[in-house]
């Protein structure tokens, strides 16, 4: 469960009424069944689960998703629409408690209701963003990054969670290689075959001949030119304003985009009630809807589950394919 304060709580309990979320994985929801039933009395659904205090009180095999009830947050002292530390210690504890889950093997992916990065920045001063903190509790063997999906488009980003101001500057061959690199790694672990990836430029025009800046000429082409070398199916740099709607054409799998606005607006204008955003580089799958905490609209039941749901079946989809890719591999 995500921030409390938010419509987390609603979207779960929104999720765990589904019929279709509950048949796709068997789900183990770490939070506090108080603040669970506050979400699901917001969201006028009845989820049916088993409260257990620990993952070994839950069964192997359970007709309904198992409730670990850490009895850590009354939801009477949250203010609805706040950022608090206490909402932010309630997200971060849920969390940590289902990364150290899946690190030792006991669950097979995370998915996470929103999170608030003010109200986890409270609670962890260190705390910049979901990829820093995942690092830092499962560690990484290379490159982790966010991913937004939609549907079958992919769209990853060098630069994530940094000031606009400061992306020109880590802007690198080495960077972006790196992101075609891991980007081409989480498509094919997702299923698909040979990634096709477009790189955006970054100014205006892509630059326009180096008329409106030159990362095009000096950084993001001679990257994409070394992709090429090394075997990956990539070309651009495209002008940013127009390469989604190549891509939404089919034309590509992924687009690598500079920053995350550049990509994000695309993608949620497309499908703002179906996105994903996928943590990629880790040993497992953690998927989140692509929308945040939605204050404004936090215990009126009115959050739509859309994105949520698809979040889930995401999760659910890679870690069987990836249960299966490893029976396979062990016969
Ligand atoms: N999955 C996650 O953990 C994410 C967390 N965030 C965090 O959320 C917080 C708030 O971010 P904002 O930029 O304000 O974006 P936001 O997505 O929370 O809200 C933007 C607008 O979209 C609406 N909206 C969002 N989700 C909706 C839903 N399911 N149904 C109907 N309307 C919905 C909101 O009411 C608001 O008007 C920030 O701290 C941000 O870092 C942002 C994106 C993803
Ligand atoms: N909490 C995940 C998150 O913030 C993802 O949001 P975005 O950076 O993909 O917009």
């Amino acid at each position: 469960m995500g921030d409390p304060a938010g419509i987390s709580p609603e979207l779960t309990a929104k999720l765990l009424a589904l019929d279709e979320i509950r048949a796709a994985a068997r789900l183990l929801v770490i939070g506090d069944i108080r603040v669970l039933r506050a979400g699901a009395a917001a969201a006028q659904v009845e989820p049916d689960v088993l409260v257990v205090a620990s993952i070994g009180d839950a069964p192997a095999e359970a007709d309904r998703p198992a409730f670990i009830d850490l009895a850590h947050l009354d939801p009477a002292t949250i203010e609805l629409g706040t950022v608090s530390e206490r909402g932010g210690r309630f997200a971060l504890t849920n969390f940590r408690t289902a990364l150290e889950l899946a690190a030792e093997g006991a669950a097979d992916a995370v998915v996470f209701t929103p999170f608030n990065k003010a109200a986890m920045r409270l609670a962890h001063p260190s705390y910049d963003d979901e990829i820093g903190y995942s690092v830092e509790i499962v560690g990484a063997s290379g490159p982790a990054s966010e991913f937004n999906i939609l549907d079958d488009l992919w769209n990853a980003r060098v630069t994530s969670h940094v000031p606009l101001k400061d992306v020109a500057s880590l802007l690198s061959v080495d960077a972006i290689l790196r992101g075609i690199t891991l980007t081409d790694a989480s498509l094919r672990a997702a299923g698909i075959a040979a990634p096709r990836i477009a790189v955006a430029g970054l100014n205006p025009h892509a630059g326009d001949g180096g008329s409106f800046g030159r990362e095009e000429i000096e950084v993001i082409g001679p990257a994409v030119e070394k992709a090429k070398v090394e075997g990956f199916a990539v070309d651009g740099p495209f002008p940013s304003d127009t390469v989604f709607v190549r891509a939404r054409g089919g034309a590509f799998d992924a687009v690598l985009t500079m920053y995350h606005d550049q990509g994000q607006i695309a993608m949620k204008l497309m499908g703002f009630d179906r996105g994903v955003t996928l943590l990629g580089g880790f040993p497992f799958p953690i998927c989140t809807p692509a929308h945040g905490t939605a204050y404004d609209i936090a215990g009126r039941g009115i959050a739509n589950v859309g994105a949520a749901r698809a979040a889930l079946l995401l999760a659910a989809r890679m870690a069987s394919d990836r249960l299966r890719g490893k029976a396979a591999a062990a016969a």
